[in-house]
């Protein structure tokens, strides 16, 4: 696909700077409060169920994200997803260890049932949440992208919304139409709250464009991949953080579309499968 049509959707972004209701995990807060500020959107990290269906009028989306869960947590996350519904506000979830115990597992199918907009997750917690046996590990995948996708295909068709599993090729899907997404380095695995982040910064990029949160979601995934090739300094995971976050500040038109890097770049790399 060309690269223009996700570079103007985050040039819309940046130009009405949405307000990204977090309902997110202990670990993830500072770097995606970070990530949706360089990117150009607006964060505010509030879980009190006391106050989450008055931030629903405020914001533009709603992420919800179930990483250090907590029973005092899951009224306001479903309060937080049932205003963003009647609000008529785009909710995406993360379903962080979906798999790994029957208190976060039962938490996230009782959301899911709330038609989350887009549930973005790695493989193993994509196939945890459509029902499939695997064996989860913790936060991190314990599967391939490849295992997770016909069922990530199957959840999408039976809740009606956009899914997507993210990996070394992340693959963003409505049950009919599939779309892939070649960016991202693999110390990206290194950094914790990775996933987090751009699954808020999807969250971000849907509110902009919401008639298409399946190509929203995948613009969302590529430019935070390509932030991370571009920022690469290539020592490690602190220096990517700094570095990728940079780059969600400063990309260029030339470096979006693979034009004029000292490297083999190809810019946003977003493609559709065959059928
Ligand atoms: N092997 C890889 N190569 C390139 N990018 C990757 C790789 N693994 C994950 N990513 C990227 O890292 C980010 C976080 O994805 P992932 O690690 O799957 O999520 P999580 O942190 O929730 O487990 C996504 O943008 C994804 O594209
Ligand atoms: C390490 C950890 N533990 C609970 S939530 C969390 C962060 C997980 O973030 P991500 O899924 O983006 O790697
Ligand atoms: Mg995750």
């Amino acid at each position: 696909m060309d690269p223009t049509r996700a570079w103007e959707l985050w040039q819309k972004v940046r130009h009405q700077k949405p307000l990204v209701q977090c309902i997110t995990n202990f670990v993830s807060m500072d770097i995606m409060a970070n990530t949706l500020l360089a990117a150009g959107a607006s964060p505010a990290m509030a879980h009190s169920a006391q106050e989450v269906e008055d931030f629903s009028k405020l914001a533009s989306a709603l992420l919800v994200n179930v990483g250090t869960l907590t029973p005092d947590w899951t009224d306001g996350m479903q309060l937080a997803a049932k205003a963003a519904k009647q609000n008529g506000k785009p909710w995406v979830l993360d379903p962080v260890g979906a798999g790994a115990t029957p208190f976060r597992t039962k938490v996230i199918m009782d959301l899911v049932k709330l038609q989350p907009t887009m549930i973005r997750g790695n493989a193993s917690e994509i196939m945890a949440v459509a029902g499939a046996a695997v064996q989860t590990r913790g936060v991190d995948t314990s599967a391939e992208v490849s295992d997770a996708l016909q069922h990530a295909q199957q959840l999408a068709r039976d809740l009606g919304c956009i899914v997507a599993v993210s990996g070394a090729v992340d693959k963003v899907t409505d049950g009919k139409r599939t779309l892939s997404v070649r960016n991202g380095v693999e110390m990206l695995t290194y950094i914790t709250a990775a996933g987090c982040s751009v699954t808020a910064l999807a969250a971000a990029f849907i509110s902009a464009e919401p008639e298409d949160p399946l190509f929203a979601t995948a613009a969302a995934l590529s430019i935070f991949g390509l932030s991370a090739e571009l920022g690469a300094l290539g020592s490690g995971p602190g220096s990517l953080r700094v570095g990728m976050m940079d780059k969600l500040f400063n990309m260029t038109w030339h470096e979006a579309a693979g034009q004029g890097t000292t490297w083999q770049s190809q810019g946003l790399h977003i493609t559709e499968d065959a059928l």
